[in-house]
């Protein structure tokens, strides 16, 4: 279990004042839990990913991954996020396995383990090349590919898809739920799409800022659907994803900033 409790995160403002970019967050993603929290610019979305990665420290609460303390990054958590971090000088395959790398595998097993991996996510041919050789969906490919490495527990994802065109995007989205689905792993996922969340999510976190708070949580069942066709066509189709949406939507304007219903 992965369990995020009471967590505050406060910053030191540019006036001096504290922002308060997480206040007194839960959430708890169980097994095969596919968490996806959206919300308006700046409702702390990236700030509790970011935590839990461990890459920021939270100043009140706690978070443990299976019991365990987070306190700052490992092998144990996979991150991917919108931008590609890949290193250009290195091939796919080598990006794909560098964690492995610094965990200390040997060669012919980083190379084994990357071979697989690139299958896994639809890039087999691929490993020689580099990455400017690669089109945008290909190289969050390679990302994933290289969260999966070390076989973590969980994948953290900020915004993955929110850089492709929306048909790259489609396919995307198939690719991870059927990647979800195969390897059985916790996801946790931002986005700003109401209909990326509804798709993906075993569990929907509503945020909203100033201070970051989640003001509402949605379990739909729609990705079961999305799973069981490959195409997201027949969990669209229900009334109840369009009923939810608005119902979504109109919580996330509420929270913005000059709402009128503020
Ligand atoms: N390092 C920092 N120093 C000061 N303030 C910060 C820092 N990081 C984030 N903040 C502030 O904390 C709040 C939450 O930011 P965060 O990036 O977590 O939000 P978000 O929901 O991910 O936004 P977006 O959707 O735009 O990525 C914002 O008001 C932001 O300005």
């Amino acid at each position: 279990m992965l369990k995020v409790d009471h967590v505050s995160i406060h910053f030191a403002g540019r006036d001096g004042r504290a922002v308060h970019a997480l206040d007194r967050v839960s959430l708890e993603i169980p097994e095969r839990g596919f968490v996806v929290a959206l919300g308006t610019s700046g409702c702390g979305k990236s700030s509790l990913l970011n935590a839990i990665a461990g890459f920021l420290p939270v100043s009140e609460g706690a978070i443990t991954l299976n019991g365990r303390p987070i306190e700052r990054p490992g092998a144990d958590r996979g991150v991917v996020f919108q931008k590609d971090t890949l290193l250009p000088w290195k091939t796919v395959a080598d990006n794909v396995a560098l964690g492995l790398k610094f965990a200390g595998v040997g060669k012919a097993e980083r190379r084994a383990r990357a071979e697989e991996l690139l299958g896994l996510v639809g890039l087999r041919d691929f490993g020689r090349a580099y990455p400017y050789e690669l089109s945008g969906g290909m190289r969050q490919r390679v990302g994933i590919a290289r969260a999966l490495a070390t076989d973590p527990d969980i994948l953290l994802m900020d915004e993955p898809f929110g850089a492709l065109d929306s048909l790259t995007r489609e396919t995307m989205q198939e690719l991870l739920v059927d990647l979800w689905q195969r390897t059985g792993k916790r996801i946790f996922f931002i986005t700003h799409s109401i209909d990326e969340a509804l798709l993906l999510g075993t569990e929907l976190v509503v945020m909203s800022p100033r201070p970051g708070r989640i003001v509402a949580r949605f379990k739909p069942d729609f990705v079961q659907d999305f799973a069981r066709e490959g195409r997201a066509l027949a969990a669209r189709a229900r009334p109840d994803f369009a009923e939810l949406g608005e119902e979504i939507r109109a919580l996330i304007h509420r929270s913005e900033p000059g709402s009128l219903a503020a």
